[in-house]
C-alpha cells in the first residue's frame, strides 16, 4: 500500500494542528458552529468564546448570554471547582486535562436545572482552547424517575409498596434509634374483606381499597410518616418519632375516617360499613432489637385485634 502523505487524523501537536488552515481560529469556530452536538468553545481560562446553535437550543438561551463569561459559573459543585482547577492548570501550562462524558447539572438560578452529560476536550491549536460537549439527560432522567416511581409505589392505591416501606422503615429505624427517639409502626387489615368482595364485586373491592388508602394517608400527621400497602387488604403506617400514645391517636383517627366512609354514592347502599383492625408496636427503650422485630410485634397485635372481634386497635405488649 502506498504511504499516505496526509497528516494523521489525530494530531496533538500545536504546530501541525489544522496545518492546512489559513486562520485556525476561524476554522475552529466554523467547525464548532457546524457541529450537530451541543458544543461550546472556551478559551484556556474557561471563558466562553462560541456557542453553537444546538447548544443554544439545549440551554434555552442565546449565545450572547454565555459569550465572554466563565463557563464554570453555570455548573454546581463539585464540577464547578473541578473545571476551575483544570483552567488554573492550563494557565500554568502544566498539562492538558480533559473530562470524559460525566453526568452533571447546568444551573440557571435555583429552579432552572438541566441534567447533562458533559465532556471537556482540550484542543492543542496555536491558540489553544477547550470544547465543551453537552448531551441532554432530562428525558433519560424523567424515564428513570418514572421507572423508580413505578417500582416503589402500589399501582392500585398509589401508596408506597411493601419494598419501599421496608426500606424506609430500616432507614428511619437506624436514624431514630441512634438518636434514642421512638419509632412506631401500625399494621392495618381490612375486616371481612372477602365478604365485601363477594357482595359487591372485585371492582368495587378495588375502589374500597383505594378509599381506605386515601383515608390512612390523610390521617398521617406529618410528612416523615409513611403509609404503604403491605399486600392484599393489609396496610402499614410508619410513624418515626411517635411514641405509643401518639401512635394510638393516629390509629384512632384512621379508624374513625374508615368507619365514616360513605359508599352510597358508589351505588353500594348507604348501610355498607367498612372497618379495619390495627396493631401498634413502639420502640422506645431498646426493647426491639431490629425494625423487623418491631413490625412482627405490630403484626401480632393486629392478629390479637382480629381475634378479639375486629374493628379495634391493639397495642403490642
Ligand atoms: N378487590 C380486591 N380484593 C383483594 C385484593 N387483594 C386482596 N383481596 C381480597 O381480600 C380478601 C382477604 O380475605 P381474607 O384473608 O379471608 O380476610 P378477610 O375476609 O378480610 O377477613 P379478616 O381479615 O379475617 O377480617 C380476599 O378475598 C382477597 O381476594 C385487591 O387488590 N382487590
Amino acid at each position: 500500500m502506498p504511504h499516505s502523505t496526509k497528516p494523521p487524523a489525530t494530531v496533538t501537536n500545536a504546530d501541525t494542528f489544522f496545518l492546512s488552515a489559513a486562520n485556525e481560529e476561524d476554522l475552529l469556530r466554523m467547525v464548532v458552529r457546524q457541529m450537530q452536538e451541543a458544543t461550546l468553545q472556551l478559551d484556556t481560562d474557561g471563558t466562553v468564546l462560541c456557542v453553537n446553535t444546538a447548544a443554544e437550543g439545549l440551554l434555552g438561551k442565546d449565545a450572547s448570554h454565555f459569550v465572554g463569561r466563565p463557563w464554570q459559573q453555570w455548573l454546581s459543585s463539585p464540577w464547578k471547582e473541578q473545571l476551575e482547577a483544570i483552567f488554573a492548570q492550563q494557565n500554568n501550562k502544566l498539562n492538558h486535562q480533559i473530562i470524559e462524558p460525566t453526568e452533571m447539572t447546568v444551573t440557571f438560578g435555583d429552579r432552572d436545572i438541566l441534567p447533562v452529560n458533559l465532556s471537556l476536550s482540550f484542543i492543542p491549536a496555536k491558540t489553544a482552547c477547550f470544547l465543551v460537549n453537552l448531551q441532554d439527560l432530562s428525558r433519560h432522567k424523567d424515564e428513570v424517575n418514572e421507572l423508580f416511581r413505578l417500582a416503589s409505589t402500589d399501582s392500585l392505591t398509589g401508596l408506597a409498596n411493601r419494598r419501599t416501606f421496608l426500606d424506609v422503615l430500616e432507614q428511619q429505624w437506624q436514624s431514630y434509634t441512634a438518636k434514642r427517639r421512638p419509632v412506631s409502626a401500625i399494621m392495618i387489615d381490612v375486616d371481612h374483606f372477602k365478604t365485601f368482595n363477594d357482595c359487591y364485586g372485585h371492582i368495587n373491592g378495588d375502589k374500597c381499597l383505594q378509599r381506605i388508602a386515601r383515608e390512612i394517608s390523610q390521617a398521617l400527621p406529618d410528612k416523615e410518616c409513611l403509609a404503604a400497602r403491605y399486600g392484599g387488604e393489609e396496610f402499614t403506617a410508619l410513624l418515626p418519632g411517635y411514641n405509643r400514645q401518639q401512635a394510638q391517636s393516629v390509629a384512632h383517627l384512621i379508624r374513625q375516617r374508615i368507619n365514616a366512609l360513605d359508599f352510597a354514592a358508589a351505588g353500594l347502599g348507604c348501610d355498607v360499613r367498612v372497618s379495619v383492625s390495627q396493631g401498634i408496636a413502639t420502640e422506645v427503650n431498646g426493647q426491639f432489637r431490629t425494625a423487623e422485630a418491631l413490625l412482627f410485634a405490630a403484626d401480632t397485635a393486629l392478629y390479637r385485634a382480629k381475634a378479639e372481634g375486629r374493628d379495634r386497635i391493639n397495642l403490642s405488649c
